[in-house]
């Protein structure tokens, strides 16, 4: 059995492991106000705690300066409204320009009726001398594309912006821009932070994403049951090497390859390996691979000859099926026959490409590690709404076939059959090359192989890998496996 560390909560390092970052739904934020209100908080408070949070964050990074407030007719707003009141209460020259008025008799209306100073009509001219843009006028709920006007004036600001829940035009449930949004300097994000905030192109919109607590009861957003999380060491806890183990205990990662690109195979076991994996097979499934592998392997992997379907079956076994497979028919018996066996698996570039419009082929596997374009190929309609909601093609893909999908990107989205989603943000850009996804697919198997349940296994993978990248030119994927020591003693040395 693995070992993980223990939790001791008198270890005062203990301190620095985080709380999960769950992501907020819109549906989910509505719920968490009407569950406040319930509990006696009123939305006046929250506003106003909104409000002041965003007065804060421009007094603590801008010196005062002219300030104008964008504020829509929503209450979003409302919270533009307050932080209007409290920047000039503390002396600084603000102006508000609206974006048409909340409805009468509205915590948002009454925050605007509070404002005694400055108005400007809602215009390019209005923002052109400011030196700071608070944009408050929509939230991340936005229900459809930003007004043509709205587009206008925003587009026309040269001073920074400061964002009140997202920079308008932001969908917060996935990420994508609802016709314009603009590219603020700092993001207030209120209570928790959305999916938005993670997803790309969102998250290059917010610049610095501040999330603050606004004061609702304890136990509020436990009892949403959120299922999206922003990828972290909160989510899973990495296996570590205990005196007590051997090479046996610590999981037979199989990498099943061709002949054609035995570079892949390689990195793959590369990154099971240095993932932790007790034991590495590269098998091969076409005549002479065998001989090309051997030329590639490093001293610690061990070449199987074919048939690789002798190895199917037995304890502790983990296959990486696609890195350097040719997608013929002895694989597609290879990968029936491993499914039938019942051993975990992991299903990535060739492997995926035997399945292309056949997802059910793919019931079985413990997790599939597809690229945009390999994920379309599978999942065919899933692909288009993979390119406009994420997280919801990522969810429903692991749906149909019952493994934890990861659909990988700058954002890589994992996700459960049982409706878990983590977002990742870790990766550096340097991920984006040759040979970098084979090293995942081998450290998912590796973390399958020291007992980490398929969903944990495949996050803590992803995030392992973004935590391996070197940064800067020249990286290439050898770099990133050989970077995941380094990873490895940066989780124990923080989160351990
Ligand atoms: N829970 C929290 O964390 C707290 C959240 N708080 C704040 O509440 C904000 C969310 O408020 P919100 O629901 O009122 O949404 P928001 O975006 O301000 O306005 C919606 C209005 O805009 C309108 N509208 C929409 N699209 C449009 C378009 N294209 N063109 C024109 N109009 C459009 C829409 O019209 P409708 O679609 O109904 O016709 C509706 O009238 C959130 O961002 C945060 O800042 C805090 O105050 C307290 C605690
Ligand atoms: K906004």
């Amino acid at each position: 059995m693995p070992v993980f560390p223990r939790r001791d909560d008198k270890n005062p390092r203990q301190a620095t492991r985080p709380a999960p970052a769950e992501l907020l739904l819109p549906d989910e934020s509505r719920r968490l106000d009407q569950a406040a209100a319930e509990a006696g908080v009123s939305l006046e408070r929250l506003m106003a705690a909104a409000g002041r949070a965003v007065a804060r964050a421009a007094m603590r990074r801008w010196r005062p300066r002219p300030v104008v407030v964008l504020a829509g007719p929503g209450n979003n707003g409302g919270d533009g409204w307050v932080a209007a009141r409290l920047l000039e209460e503390a002396g600084w020259p603000v102006a508000v320009a609206a974006f048409g008025m909340p409805p009468e008799n509205s915590v948002a209306a009454e925050a605007a009726g509070r404002w005694r100073g400055v108005r400007v009509p809602f215009s390019p001219e209005a923002v052109g001398r400011a030196g700071l843009v608070i944009d408050a006028l929509f939230g991340a709920g936005l229900s459809r594309d930003l007004p043509a006007e709205a587009e206008a004036v925003l587009r026309a600001i040269r001073a920074p912006i400061l964002a009140v829940d997202v920079p308008s035009g932001l969908d917060g449930a996935t990420g994508q821009v609802r016709g314009f949004a603009p590219e603020a300097a700092v993001t207030v994000a209120l209570e928790r932070a959305r999916p938005g905030h993670v997803l790309l192109p969102g998250r290059d919109l917010c610049g610095a994403l501040e999330v603050v607590e606004l004061g609702f009861p304890p136990g509020l957003i436990e009892a949403l049951r959120v299922r999206c999380w922003r990828n972290g060491p909160a989510l899973w806890r990495l296996p570590v090497p205990g005196a007590a183990m051997h090479k046996h205990s610590r999981g037979h990662v199989v990498v099943a390859a061709g002949a054609t690109m035995p570079g892949a195979a390689r990195l793959a076991a590369a990154g099971a390996r240095r993932a932790g994996a007790g034991l590495v097979t590269v098998a091969a499934t076409t005549q002479g691979a065998a001989f090309l592998l051997r030329g590639v392997a490093e001293a610690g992997d061990i070449i199987a000859d074919p048939p690789a379907e002798a190895l199917v079956g037995g304890k502790g076994k983990v296959w990486v099926l696609g890195p350097g497979m040719v997608p013929d028919d002895r694989a597609r018996d290879l990968l029936a026959k491993v499914m039938e066996a019942g051993d975990r698996l992991v299903v990535d570039a060739g492997g995926l490409t035997l399945c292309a419009g056949a997802p059910e082929r793919l019931r079985g596997a413990s997790i599939i590690t597809p690229h945009g374009g390999e994920f379309g190929r599978v999942f065919g309609p899933l692909g288009d709404l993979a390119q406009t909601d994420k997280p919801e093609a990522a969810r429903q893909a692991a749906s149909l076939t019952g493994a934890v999908v990861v659909l990988k990107g700058s954002d890589t989205v994992v996700a459960a059959p049982d409706g878990r989603v983590a977002i990742n943000s870790n990766a550096p850009p340097t991920l984006a090359t040759a040979g970098s996804g084979d090293v995942l697919s081998g450290i998912c198997g590796a973390m399958l192989g020291q007992g980490l349940e398929p969903f944990e296994a495949a996050a803590a993978a992803v995030w392992l890998h973004g935590a391996a990248a070197p940064t800067g030119a020249g990286v290439v994927a050898e770099d990133v496996a050989a970077g995941i020591p380094r990873a490895f003693a940066q989780w124990t040395e923080t989160y351990a």
